[in-house]
């Protein structure tokens, strides 16, 4: 179940290869991960040998805009080791597939760009990065000199004093701008930076001392703005990592407790936690009970009682009383550092919108490129037109053809949505299913565990003579010729006690801790039920299907089950080789929230269907409790899938389900969710969403989530390209000023980022 389930649904929702590969990739850096630092990116995964070549994840601080990745493609792109580059700028991760041996070169090459590449050593192992913070006094003095330069002016002072004051406030703020700039001139690549720069030294030639320093000053603080936005989205989910303690209070060997780090504990320690405390690990409680506040991992945050035996996990916190639990995985493993793993992946990989606006990027650029370098040379060649008034046209129209906003505008509004998903604890596997989600047309639901509890209990035992009793009533009563019903229901437990079936869960767990028989050659029979020799006979324990296929069923027991059933009730009968002996009825609970999520699914217009391997019956007078559309009953696996199947002709299809039984559907459907992702690995690894708890009302959550991140991709990409356009106008028309230019596009990434960033809040 590991990527054939990922790479099904791709067919329709398009999952790249490099996803799949991405999802296999070893992580070996992971154990260097610590986070005790402020800003903190995680560690990557080492180089990974492919088809084509080595393929390398190299970390670029300095590489978060598209002028940088502009700037990086163009140098590698020429060399004939790289074989192929993807950025992620969000992350700034440039993963480059080259030829063997060649790390080196394609490392230098970066670094001849100014940029300082990082990738894991020899070892695997990658070192934590923090970033150096850089001071703000030089922006503030660069500020307050460029104020002074205009009031000089404005005064009517001496231009000396001015030219100073500007000079001073251009070298304190724009040191980092000319660098960048030269570096991209030097390889013939005209960039934001490089075009700063020339404007600003332009104006300083023609003596605009407080334009120029004006211009420097906000072009600086908005970059920094843009940059501390940026960081915001991207420490959305590294964040939740912080929420973990970095000590444990661990049991030494000799009993005594001390507290250690709590990367250090190993599996299986025995760790104690107070009132108040917040643990630093998952792990099983073994003495105490308590109540729970799960919501870093669920976003749900009434409390959750806790007794010995449960599950507790790293990030939640102890309301209650001081217990002690036995840790099963290390800090760097556990539900929420896999969750974050689990999003910085998915933040990695390009939702269908991205991948549309790098491609217009990509044209875009190159042909206003294009049309800048006409207008600067034809109309003074072909109509004698002042050189100085179109080259200056050009410019503008250079700045113009940055398409920082745009690109940036799509991952920082995908990447917050999948952050804000992440801390309502719904876990969001790729940008592609939020951005797609939006669109589904139908949700198919599975009945055990999804929208009953799952945990149903024994209410009926009839044996099949004609005489029956009910449950817990005297063992001597129900007597018949054949078998009584406590031989009936020994033979039924010790079957039902071999398999983890609900319904055989519930009726193994009738009885206290009575002895079972011994069950021989026991085996499950997919969608009917189980069977086993006990004491040399043969047993089955099984379904209204299994009996039919038997050949035992009667118009008798037909009544029975008909009455049964369409109180909700699930029968399975014991039968012998011969005749059915008894019959067992369990019923599941309705979980208060399904039938709220329902009505709420229905409200945003999707329409909903329950398949289950349960009976007909039961499955109508289930559905009919919590409001579902349609309900169909006695399906196998492989109808279920077919199910979905028949589904996709009428658009997007959803199926929520335990992933239990109904893996295959789930893989199938456009989008599978899988419930209850918290306290299973599988869930969190194979579900397009995984669901950290069993609430229904997740699924409606997850949609209207997709549908707020659809409106802002859309207003975001209208905004980004509508300024662009009036500012193309302007400048053709004569009215655009390069500052214009250069305000509009640091205004309209500001924007765009600003607007994606209100997922955050959603
Ligand atoms: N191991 C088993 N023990 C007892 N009954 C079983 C077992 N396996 C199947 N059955 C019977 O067959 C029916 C269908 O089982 P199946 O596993 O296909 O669906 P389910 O998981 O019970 O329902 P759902 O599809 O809603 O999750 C069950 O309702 C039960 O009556
Ligand atoms: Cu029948």
């Amino acid at each position: 179940m590991d990527n054939s389930i990922s790479s099904c649904c791709g067919s329709a929702t398009g999952n790249t290869p490099q996803e799949k590969e991405q999802g296999n990739a070893p992580h070996i850096g992971e154990t260097s991960c610590c986070a005790a630092e402020p800003v903190i990116a995680s560690p990557l995964s080492g180089s990974v040998k492919t088809a084509d070549g080595l393929r390398t994840p190299i970390r670029i601080l300095q590489m978060d805009c598209p002028t940088e990745e502009a700037l990086i493609r163009k140098a590698l792109g020429e060399m004939s080791d790289v074989i192929s580059m993807e950025f992620n700028l969000m992350q700034r991760v440039l993963t480059v597939v080259h030829k063997e041996n060649s790390l080196e070169a394609v490392l230098d090459a970066i670094r001849s760009l100014g940029f300082e590449p990082e990738v894991p050593d020899a070892t695997g192992q990658h070192s934590a990065v923090v970033e150096s913070k850089k001071p703000w006094w030089p922006l503030a003095v660069a500020a307050v000199a460029a104020i002074a330069a205009e009031a000089v002016v404005w005064m009517g002072q001496p231009d000396l004093l001015a030219a100073v004051l500007a000079l001073v406030a251009v070298a304190c703020s724009g040191l980092t701008t000319y660098k960048k700039g030269w570096m991209a001139i030097r390889h013939a690549d005209l960039n934001i930076n490089a075009l700063m720069s020339i404007a600003v030294t332009g104006a300083l030639i023609l003596g605009q001392w407080p334009e120029a320093a004006m211009v420097m000053v906000l072009f600086t603080l908005a970059e920094l703005i843009e940059a501390k936005s940026l960081d915001r989205a991207r420490n959305a989910i590294s964040g939740l990592m912080q929420l973990t303690p970095d000590n444990a209070t661990v049991q030494q060997t000799d009993g005594s407790w001390q507290v250690v780090d709590a990367k250090s504990v190993l599996v299986g320690s025995i760790v104690r936690i107070k009132p108040g405390e917040r643990m630093g690990l998952d792990g099983q409680i073994i003495r105490g009970r308590s109540t729970v506040n799960q919501a870093p991992i669920t976003g749900e945050s009434l409390p959750v009682d806790k007794a010995e035996g449960d599950l507790v996990f790293a990030g939640t916190i102890n309301e209650a009383s001081a217990f002690e639990y036995r840790v099963t995985a290390a800090a760097n493993n556990t539900t929420l550092a896999r969750i974050i793993h689990a999003v910085e992946e998915a933040q990695g990989t390009k939702a269908p919108t991205q991948r549309f606006v790098d491609k217009f990027a990509r044209i875009y650029t190159p042909t206003v490129f294009a049309v800048a370098l006409g207008v600067a040379i034809l109309p003074p060649l072909l109509m004698a037109g002042l050189w100085f008034d179109w080259v200056y046209k050009a410019l503008v129209l250079l700045v113009i053809a940055c398409p920082c906003a745009l690109v940036i505008s799509t991952p920082v509004t995908i990447v917050s949505g999948l952050a804000a998903a992440a801390r309502r604890g719904i876990l969001i596997k790729g940008g592609v299913y939020l951005e797609t989600g939006h669109k589904l047309a139908w949700l198919a639901l599975d009945k055990t565990g999804t929208i009953t509890y799952g945990t149903p209990v024994l209410t009926d035992v009839e044996v099949c003579s004609g005489l029956s009793a009910a449950l817990n009533e005297d063992p001597g009563a129900g007597l018949n010729a054949g078998l009584g019903i406590e031989s009936c229901r020994r033979l039924a437990v010790s079957l039902a006690g071999r398999s983890d079936h609900p319904v055989s869960q519930a009726i193994a767990k009738s009885v206290g801790n009575e002895r079972h028989a011994d069950v021989d050659e026991f085996e499950a029979i997919s969608g009917r039920g189980v069977r086993g020799i006990i004491d040399g006979k043969l047993y089955s324990l099984g379904n209204h299907r299994l009996i039919e296929e038997l050949g035992m069923c009667t118009p008798d027991l037909e009544k029975r089950l008909d009455l049964l059933e369409r109180q909700g009730k699930s029968v399975v009968m014991l039968v012998d080789e011969q005749q059915v002996l008894a019959l067992f009825a369990v019923a599941d609970t309705v979980k208060e929230s399904s039938r709220e999520a329902i009505a709420e699914l229905h409200q945003l217009g999707i329409k909903t269907l329950m398949l289950t391997g349960d009976n007909q019956h039961t499955a109508t007078a289930i559905a009919q409790q919590v409001g579902i559309d349609q309900a169909r009953g006695n399906l196998l696996p492989e109808e279920k899938l077919a199910a979905i199947k028949a589904l996709e002709a009428d658009g997007m299809v959803g199926m929520v389900g335990d992933g239990i039984n109904d893996a295959p559907a789930l893989a199938r459907a456009h989008i599978g969710f899988a419930m209850g992702a918290m306290g299973t690995d599988t869930a969190i690894e194979t579900a397009d969403v995984a669901l950290m708890d069993d609430d229904l009302r997740k699924v409606s959550a997850f949609v209207r989530l997709s549908r707020n991140t659809r409106a802002i991709l859309i207003q975001n990409i209208a905004l980004a390209l509508g300024i662009k356009v009036v500012f193309l106008l302007l400048t053709l028309m004569g009215m655009g000023t390069m500052w214009m230019a250069v305000f509009a596009d640091m205004g309209a990434s500001l924007l765009v980022v600003g607007n994606g960033l209100r997922l955050l809040r959603k």
